[in-house]
């Protein structure tokens, strides 16, 4: 038997896979890493932690292995899109890696369309200028923090800087580096009229490869450390939600993706770059070789539900904090919840607004404030999903993958709200299993993407929408689009109370 091994460095832990030839997950490990909050709209990470929980998550999952070592034939990643880490001449990190739902840049945006132009930036980039992508945070390490900027040669993105670690060759690859706002994402080139215009050297944007591109192999170093033999090949991998895509067969036209990690994302496969959605949603290079996808994003959608726990149950696991939501009736009693906790992407892309909890009862109990969190990040969900109906996107199937598939009301939540019909797949492992994909299609065992999904991914449910709670949803839905237009001004009053 052969093997390859998925990393997903998400942005809770670093998730391993190791999968056999037929896709069977043999074994699995996650090893966690904090995020630094430093003041309010701040998120980063220490590029050290992803290598040293890479290394030590490896160690363990093949100290579990009986097989043979050299079995194992390829290794592929998944990661956490937009991440800034900026790197010295010696390839040493500068500044702790400033991450996707950081959003301290907002002037830095909107700079890139005084002096890019709003319409120049979306022929280019195909995508708007959102706090959350990799060139508004190198444009705030010019300004805020020059003597750190003067000294960066290169910049990487989460993924592409372990992998680095691992091999010591420098890469980005096309379905992440979509998500700086420096690709011509038609092209596939890095564009220079984007730096120039910005004062970024060219030179500090790797060279790009494909994501099933072979860059290396692993290094004496990394094989001690890790016990994985010295002729693993290595294979580039892609963004978390272009490996979630992959590793949920989301690879040919009319195929719809719901992921919840700790963001919220609906993903649509897309054959061509020339559709047009005037930026509302994301427009990304697929891992899959020469196809797209567009996207919306919620940023604190996993997220919400930890935070809650964390605050109000921390001692105790996300099964019995939600064991009890099924007997909440739809609607959580008249409680609605907004996810906004670090701001939003989609629809409203608004780095100031925040969290709301309306209608809160005195009869109200945990479990509907429980409730009322799956229900907020849904509805906030089905506001990309809205986008993409009112553009003649037809969405009757959702696979959905993430912390979202792991509960069963949630995922009759997600029927409900999205109205549509919602699978589950057996070995739900989204990004990790979409990296192991990437590998296993790199080492030449199956002859495309597609031939390998069809061999790996298995449907274990579906779930049909209820007719009744999809009228009351409807009703719901609305009054949860109005929060935002009416909480927006005092939010933004509220900015100079928060820490
Ligand atoms: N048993 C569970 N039921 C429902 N949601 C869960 C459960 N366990 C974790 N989650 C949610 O899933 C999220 C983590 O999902 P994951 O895909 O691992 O995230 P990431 O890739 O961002 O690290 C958490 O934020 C949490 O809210
Ligand atoms: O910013 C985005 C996509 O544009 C996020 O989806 C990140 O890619 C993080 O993903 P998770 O850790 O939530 O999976």
């Amino acid at each position: 038997m052969k093997y390859v091994i998925g990393v997903d460095l998400g942005t809770s832990a670093v998730k391993i896979l190791l999968v056999n030839q037929h896709g069977d997950v043999v074994l699995s490990v996650s090893k966690p890493y904090p995020i630094i909050n430093e003041k309010t709209g701040y998120s980063e990470q220490n590029p050290k932690d992803w290598v040293e929980q890479t290394t030590t998550g490896l160690f363990e999952l093949l100290k579990g292995f009986d097989g043979n070592i050299e079995a194992i034939e390829g290794i592929s990643f998944s990661g956490q899109m937009h991440g800034l880490v900026l790197l010295d001449e010696n390839n040493e990190v500068l500044r702790p890696a400033i991450l996707w739902n950081d959003t301290r840049t907002t002037a830095e945006c909107q700079r890139i369309y005084e002096v890019v132009g709003e319409k120049r930036l979306l022929d280019i980039t195909k995508n708007p200028a959102l706090e959350g992508f990799t060139l508004p945070k190198l444009l705030w390490v010019k300004d805020h923090e020059p003597q750190v900027f003067s000294k960066v040669i290169t910049f990487v993105l989460p993924k592409d800087y372990l992998r680095y670690k691992i091999t010591g060759k420098l890469q980005m690859e096309y379905s992440d580096a979509a998500g700086t706002l420096l690709m011509d994402v038609s092209k596939k080139e890095w564009s220079t009229e984007i730096c120039e215009l910005l004062g970024i050297e060219p030179s500090c944007c790797p060279p790009l490869v494909p994501s099933h591109s072979e860059v290396g192999k692993i290094t004496a170093e990394f094989a001690e450390a890790t016990g994985l033999s010295k002729s693993t090949r290595i294979f580039a991998g892609g963004a978390d939600n272009a490996c979630g895509a992959i590793g949920s067969g989301i690879l040919e036209d009319g195929k719809t993706l719901c992921s919840i990690g700790t963001s919220g994302v609906v993903l649509s496969y897309e054959a061509s770059d020339d559709k047009d959605f005037g930026g509302k949603v994301h427009y990304f290079n697929h891992g899959a070789p020469n196809s797209f996808y567009t996207m919306g994003v919620t940023l604190a959608a996993g997220y919400s539900l930890t935070w809650f726990k964390d605050t109000f149950a921390r001692d105790e696991s996300f099964d019995r904090l939600l064991a009890d939501v099924g007997s909440v009736p739809v609607g959580s009693n008249g409680l609605l919840f907004t996810p906004y906790l670090v701001g939003e992407r989609t629809p409203h892309a608004d780095a100031s607004i925040r969290a709301s909890f309306i209608g809160i009862d005195s009869s109200h109990q945990r479990r509907d404030f429980v409730r009322a969190v799956l229900e907020g990040i849904t509805f906030s969900l089905n506001e990309s999903i809205h986008i993409f109906r009112e553009n003649g996107k037809r969405i009757d199937t959702i696979v959905s993958i993430g912390g979202g598939a792991l509960n069963d009301d949630w995922l009759q939540i997600q029927a409900d709200i999205f109205d549509a019909k919602i699978i589950r797949l057996k070995s739900e492992q989204g990004p990790g299993m979409g990296a192991a994909m990437l590998a296993a299609y790199g080492c030449g065992w199956f002859d495309s993407l597609k031939d390998c999904a069809n061999e790996f991914l298995k449907e274990d449910r579906q779930f049909q929408p209820n007719k009744s709670n999809v009228q009351k949803y409807k009703k719901l839905f609305s009054i949860y689009q109005d929060v935002y237009t009416q909480t927006k001004d005092m939010n933004k009053k509220l900015l100079d109370f928060r820490k």
